[in-house]
């Protein structure tokens, strides 16, 4: 069996030079994916005080079935698993509810604290 691994600890300088030209696109996307992330949330965070100042339910699960319906079809013809796609929106609309109930909740208590 071939190996670039020189046994005492060194990698061949070619599979370094590979492996880091590779790491540094995946920083760089990891670094983009944290940003879209940072703007989602913003806007979400938006969506959280429309809906708690309106009444309205944190979870839709309606609009939260199309947008399923949408990312597995858009990681299908993008060769990502959509189990996968469909799982990480998933945590992520998870994390928006929960912020959504605490912005529902801190509201409802400030209406409450109002002066009648
Ligand atoms: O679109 C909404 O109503 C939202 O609150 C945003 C969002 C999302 O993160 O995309 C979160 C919770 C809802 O169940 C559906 C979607």
């Amino acid at each position: 069996m071939t190996t670039s691994n020189t046994g005492n600890g060194d990698v061949d300088p070619a599979v370094r030079a590979e492996l880091d030209r590779l790491r540094d696109s995946i920083d760089n996307i990891d670094a983009a994916v944290v940003h879209m992330l940072a703007e989602r949330f913003k806007c979400t965070q938006q969506v959280g005080r429309l809906k708690a100042v309106h009444q309205l339910p944190p979870a839709d699960q309606a609009r939260e079935a199309r947008q399923i319906t949408r990312l597995r079809s858009l990681a299908e013809n993008a060769k990502l698993d959509p189990a996968f796609a469909e799982k990480f929106l998933n945590f992520i609309i998870a994390e928006v509810i929960r912020h959504h109930e605490r912005i529902a909740e801190d509201t409802a208590n400030s209406k409450a604290a109002e002066p009648s």
